[in-house]
């Protein structure tokens, strides 16, 4: 995948110039105007010479040959000749075509998830004009057999809106299915012709997203890349998690990856980064001057990072018994939110610069030790007249399995900003209920006038500031006020930024951010391999020590609030978890 110059697309060597500044056929200015219309509604007039990503930098949404991956505006090139690159990129987009092969589409994500995203994205015309999907699995499907299956899954974010069913169907035409082995040349090389086929020999840009097991991740990115990468446009790979499941054998599998594909191809997903509300996160912290001065250990006891879910692991225990909800929601999702929230300001929202932030954030922090750590299990329980399966019930669990399905840590960033506090983490599988929230509890108001109306208690009285990521997404801020009347009595309430009431759209779902992201060459919702070496150094050690010493998780019932342990460990630290007990109960 290394920069070569190749001629140009046949079908439209007319219409490009070769640029040699960017190494990249160019094209010629004649159909702009006609076609700047009909792109994604991210152009408006007022702006319709960027089209945005999700961090609103112009996309380099634009054929390039391998080396030139990069955004132009890091060439350091003038506003006025950005200008006419972005002219340039439109056109040179109604020239390219785009193939996104969905590698292990007959799986559950793939049908839940990226061809959802995809449909979506199509909805809302922010795929490019020249696009196509391929599915890649094993199964045996024809293209029909694949749309039919898709097509059940589609509809889950837009059905209500209008021509939903006629776009579905234009949807439906663009997406082909090709079956394969993940290890075989030849059947990737058969894809690649089939590509090409569909491409007409327009410039073609590459994505191959990798919805498999991570043990054929590598047999695949070999194969794709020899085979079927793109030879005049850019290829590109989102990896899925698990991204290994230690330092060492991540380390491997980038060690592996990088035979194939240079960093820059590689697009290791977390889908939490994709989320609104953690997009909103650094929003609200940089963009809102009275929260930036509070954000340190001198205004905030503590910071708590809680996810719950309220199913098992049915149908994925095969998966999760080898990783465990440490390794499946704590070291990638839970830790990358933690690093977003205590970074410093980056310098700029360029990929590199928010990365390197977090970095940063991931080197300062203290490896995980176990007596700040517990884990929890759940086991069988009737409710309601229903009974509900033990962990160790499902068939593709060991009956003996000590894999915990719930996890609370106590974790610490040894730095100038957060010396001292709390960072509290709690994930858990088949809880009362399924939520994802970050919780900022403030220090108590020194000399308090009113602390005697607060009673003893001034836990109670402490500001709090929660961002629930899902579901109902809102942020609202726990205050102190006066109850109307002739006396003093204090209430709590919050001032609540609730989604649904104030941007009564739905919100699009983490995959279509990435997808368009991935598609963009934007990464800076993307893993890069330093944070994920420096995710994984905080935790190997305690999930080595767990496994050695075959610690015993504390048993909870299914459907309950987890493991009482939890409690006793944020007692340590003085702290109360913020969903638990209280109104957010
Ligand atoms: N499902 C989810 O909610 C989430 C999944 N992920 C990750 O995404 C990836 C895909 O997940 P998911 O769709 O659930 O996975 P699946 O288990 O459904 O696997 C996807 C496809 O891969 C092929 N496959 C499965 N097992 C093997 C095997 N042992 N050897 C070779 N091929 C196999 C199958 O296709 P065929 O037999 O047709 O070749 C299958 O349809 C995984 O890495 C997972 O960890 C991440 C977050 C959430
Ligand atoms: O990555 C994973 O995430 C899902 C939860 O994702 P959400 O977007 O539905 O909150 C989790 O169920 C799964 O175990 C894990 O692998």
């Amino acid at each position: 995948m290394a920069a070569q110059i190749t001629p140009p697309p046949s079908s439209s060597s007319s219409s490009l110039a070769f640029s040699s500044e960017f190494n990249v056929w160019k094209p010629r200015r004649c159909c702009f105007f006609k076609w700047v219309s009909q792109v994604c509604p991210r152009i408006r007039p007022t702006n319709h010479f960027r089209i945005k990503s999700s961090n609103g930098h112009p996309l380099n949404a634009v054929s390039m040959q391998g080396g030139m991956d990069g955004s132009p505006l890091a060439k350091g090139i003038n506003p006025e000749e950005q200008e006419e690159f972005f002219i340039d990129i439109l056109d040179t987009e109604a020239l390219s075509a785009l193939s996104i092969t969905v590698v292990g589409a007959s799986g559950d994500l793939a049908k839940k998830k990226i061809f959802p995203a995809l449909f979506a994205l199509y909805y809302e015309d922010c795929l490019p004009k020249n696009f196509i999907v391929f599915g890649y699995a094993r199964t045996k499907l024809t293209d029909e057999e694949l749309r039919n299956i898709i097509s059940t899954t589609l509809t889950c974010r837009i059905d209500k809106r209008e021509n939903c069913k006629d776009k579905m169907e234009q949807f439906l035409k663009r997406c082909f299915y090709h079956s394969g082995e993940y290890n075989s040349e030849e059947n990737f090389a058969e894809l690649d012709s089939k590509l090409k086929k569909k491409e007409a020999g327009k410039l073609s840009n590459r994505l191959f997203y990798l919805s498999i097991p991570p043990n054929i991740f590598v047999d695949v990115v070999r194969c794709a890349s020899m085979m079927a990468s793109s030879a005049n446009g850019w290829t590109r790979v989102i990896v899925e998690k698990p991204f290994g499941r230690d330092s060492e054998s991540s380390a491997e599998l980038t060690r592996c990856l990088k035979k194939y594909l240079t960093e820059d191809q590689i697009f290791r997903i977390d889908h939490y980064l994709g989320k609104e509300l953690v997009e909103n996160l650094s929003v609200l912290r940089f963009s809102n001057l009275i929260f930036e001065p509070l954000w340190s250990r001198n205004y905030i006891r503590n910071v708590q990072f809680i996810f719950s879910e309220d199913f098992g692991t049915e149908g994925r225990g095969g998966y999760f018994d080898n990783y465990g909800i440490i390794r499946d929601i704590m070291q990638n999702h839970l830790l990358q939110i933690l690093a977003l929230f205590a970074m410093e300001t980056p310098v700029s929202l360029d990929a590199e610069d928010i990365r390197n932030e977090k970095v940063k954030v991931l080197r300062s922090m203290k490896p995980l030790e176990l007596e700040d750590v517990i884990i929890g299990q759940y086991k069988g329980h009737n409710k309601g007249g229903r009974a509900y399966p033990g962990y160790t019930d499902d068939s593709t669990v060991p009956k003996n399995s000590i894999t915990p399905t719930f996890a609370a840590a106590a974790l610490f960033i040894n730095n100038a900003r957060w010396d001292g506090v709390p960072f509290l983490m709690k994930a858990g599988k088949a809880l009362h209920r399924k939520r994802a929230e970050i919780r900022v509890q403030f220090r108590h108001v020194p000399g308090n006038l009113y602390k005697r109306n607060f009673g003893t208690d001034l836990d109670k009285a402490t500001n709090e500031l929660v961002l629930r990521v899902q579901p109902d997404e809102a942020i609202y801020l726990k205050i102190n006020n006066k109850v109307p009347g002739l006396g003093m009595r204090l209430d709590r309430s919050d001032l609540n930024l609730l989604y649904r009431a104030r941007y009564p759209t739905e919100i699009p779902d983490a995959y279509e951010r990435l997808l368009l992201d991935a598609i963009a060459g934007e990464r800076r919702l993307f893993i890069r391999s330093d944070e994920l070496d420096a995710a994984w150094s905080l935790f190997t050690p305690l999930l080595k020590e767990l496994e050695a010493k075959k610690i015993s998780p504390e048993l909870y019932p299914y459907g309950s609030r987890g493991p009482v342990g939890a409690h006793y460990l944020a007692a340590k630290y003085n702290v109360r978890w913020g969903d638990v007990g209280g109104e957010d109960d």
